[in-house]
């Protein structure tokens, strides 16, 4: 989808002025200040920024696990098309989002995933927590999604303990993609993986997001990732969106003082 056909859509997602200070934190040290940004159905956006500069805190943020105070992120429901305000939703209505129209992609799988479960049982816990509660079908679906992630569906009844850290990483996602989630969030999700298993697993995750039309908000340090996978970009130092844009532009002419030194750290020799 390019760029004018995905804005001419109403947003998905918007976050408004959102901030974040973690107790005990210095007086005036903010984890996430004044962030703003809209995300369009079937849009990749990428939070990059050195570490430290508060992109895992904004996409907890959003999420709805840490507290914004002050700020908001509204969110169009799929399933009353509802615009929702995420952080004064009921405790029970928050989890049943993330459980179903959200997914979220933790950095190290073994946080995203059960590990005393089957792999099966992983991908087959968020199909039943939907209301599905059909063996077969929860088996079946589990095959089906071990496949689209490229793992051996006969090893539906291993445990995660015996995937290597790829494979864990590909059964996380097919664990939040078993109930077609419209937003996926992902924080760092190849980093720490072999360089080798971190360019099949981005060509897979931009092979199922654009397949599905997913929405993503993916953070990474990597500006390759951004490049690889996202339409827009958005640049966070000490707390604050300083840049924002199409990745394209925001990478070849990077416009803040910052990211243009982001950008030359990269590609200096
Ligand atoms: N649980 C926490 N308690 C207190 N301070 C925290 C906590 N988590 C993060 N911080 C602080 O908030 C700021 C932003 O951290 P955050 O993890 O969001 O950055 P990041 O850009 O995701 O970094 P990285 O790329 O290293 O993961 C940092 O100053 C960090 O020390």
């Amino acid at each position: 989808m390019n760029q004018a056909t995905i804005e001419n859509a109403h947003p998905l997602l918007e976050v408004r002025n959102l901030s974040h200070r973690f107790a005990g934190a210095r007086p005036g040290v903010w984890a996430v200040q004044e962030a703003s940004l809209q995300l369009y159905p079937g849009e990749v956006l990428a939070i990059v920024g050195e570490s430290g500069s508060g992109k895992s805190s904004l996409l907890n943020c959003i999420a709805g696990r840490i507290a914004c105070a002050p700020g908001q992120v509204h969110y169009r429901r799929g399933s009353d098309e509802q615009w929702v305000d995420v952080h004064a939703l009921p405790e029970r209505e928050r989890r049943q989002l993330a459980r179903s129209e959200w997914g979220f992609v933790e950095q190290h799988a073994a946080e995203g995933l059960r590990m005393n479960v089957s792999a099966g049982a992983n991908v087959g816990e968020r199909l039943m927590a939907a209301g599905e509660r059909r063996y077969e079908t929860l088996r079946e679906q589990g095959r089906r999604w071990m496949e689209a992630v490229e793992l051996d569906p006969e090893r539906l009844d291993d445990s995660p303990r015996a995937f290597s850290g790829g494979m864990r990483q590909r059964l996380q996602i097919a664990r939040n993609l078993v109930t077609h989630p419209r937003l996926v969030l992902m924080d760092e999700p190849t980093s720490g993986l072999d360089v080798s298993v971190q360019a099949r697993l981005l060509d897979l995750i931009r092979q199922l997001v654009s397949r599905l039309q997913l929405s993503a908000l993916i953070v990474t340090h990597d500006l390759g990732v951004a490049r690889l996978l996202a339409q827009r970009t958005l640049v966070m130092r000490q707390g604050r969106i300083v840049e924002q844009g199409l990745t394209d532009r925001v990478l070849d002419d990077p416009q803040h003082p910052y990211t243009q030194l982001l950008v030359s750290s990269v590609v200096a020799p």
